[in-house]
């Protein structure tokens, strides 16, 4: 499972909870405007708008899960396995790949508004990176520095994209359905309850956190969007940089997942491998790891964003601990 967010107290953080059971050596990645790309239908971009993220990075070429471009919008793929629909090559269409799409949309566009105009006349293409790599089965999120989120999905019936008024995206079903099912929870509140069940009773309310009772807490896709579409739309606005990053990952660690609980297959766990969060605004990416609490930075700004070479940085990282004494 995974779940992604865009929290927007003043600046505006995007990212995601990457939970999965099999390591594909990610690292954060600055993707510079003179890095190459050639696509497989569409003309070579010799040079676009730079980009850092987490990505894969397989004979130099950058495959993204989740990044942020210069200009503020974001991007994250998150599993879709069941409804997702790729198409073969279609005459009079962009063809995008999946894995091309993230670099595409982060190249070109500066906001969710280009992102649905340029996806006006697109169809993703069902033909895998290589020959060892499987396709990947995604959905994608994006969120843009003017605060506004969709949802992009290829299904049987082609391509949608979704305005996403609660700025959260997990796995199935499609999205549509994950919003119908807010209503179910419509009630849940931050504050303690009113007795609307026997008015005439003078109830005990025996604990704090009763209005979050029949607030969800599974590990499953459903339970995640409703959890954390009620935490974000909660969360407190920092006063500075340091308090919104902390609320940020408060926000995403309250749907993390430990080892242990989540079994995929005999004795195989899915778990949070890493939380990421890009300040849209700023172009620094923070994380941490189910390894590292830590909370780890890397500018975009900093680099040499006119270079023509990937820039990699470690992601996964040995816990580091202060001792007091
Ligand atoms: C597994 C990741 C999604 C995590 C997630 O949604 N988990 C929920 C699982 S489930 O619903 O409960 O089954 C996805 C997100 C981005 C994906 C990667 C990116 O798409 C980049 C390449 C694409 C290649 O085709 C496959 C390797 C790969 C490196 C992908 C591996 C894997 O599918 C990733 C890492």
């Amino acid at each position: 499972m995974c779940t992604s967010i865009c929290y927007s107290p003043s600046d505006h953080y995007f990212g995601r909870n990457l939970d999965y059971e099999i390591a594909y050596g990610q690292k954060v990645v600055i993707v510079p405007r003179n890095y190459e790309f050639e696509y497989r239908e569409l003309p070579t971009q010799k040079s676009h708008y730079a980009f850092i993220g987490v990505s894969v990075v397989n004979d130099d070429y950058p495959l993204l899960c989740d990044a942020i471009n210069e200009k503020g919008l974001g991007i994250a793929g998150l599993n879709f396995q069941g409804p997702n629909h790729y198409f073969p090559k279609m005459e009079g269409k962009k063809n995008i790949t999946s894995f091309e799409l993230m670099p595409y949309l982060l190249s070109n566009c500066e906001t969710t508004d280009d992102v649905k105009e340029i996806l006006a006349d697109a169809s993703i293409l069902n033909i895998s990176f290589s020959d060892n790599l499987p396709v990947a089965d995604l959905h994608w999120i994006l969120s843009d520095k003017s605060g506004k989120s969709i949802v992009v999905e290829s299904t049987k019936s082609g391509l949608h994209v979704y305005d996403n008024p609660v700025h959260v995206l997990t796995n199935n079903p499609e999205f549509p359905d994950q919003l119908i099912k807010l209503s179910d929870y419509a009630d849940v509140t931050p504050h303690n309850p009113k007795n609307t069940l026997v008015p005439n009773v003078d109830l005990n309310l025996y604990s704090r956190g009763l209005g979050t009772h029949h607030l969800p807490g599974g590990m499953d896709s459903s339970s995640r969007f409703v959890k954390v579409a009620f935490v974000l739309s909660h969360a407190p606005k920092g006063k500075d940089e340091a308090e919104n990053v902390t609320n940020y990952f408060h926000i995403l660690h309250s749907v993390e997942q430990p080892k242990g609980l989540d079994e995929v297959e005999d004795n195989r766990y899915e778990y949070t491998m890493y939380s990421d969060c890009m300040n849209l605004d700023k172009g620094i990416l923070y994380f941490t790891t189910y390894d590292n609490n830590r909370i780890n930075a890397v500018d975009m700004h900093k680099a040499d964003l006119d270079s023509k070479d990937l820039i990699c940085y470690d992601l996964f990282k040995k816990q580091d601990i202060e001792y007091m004494n």
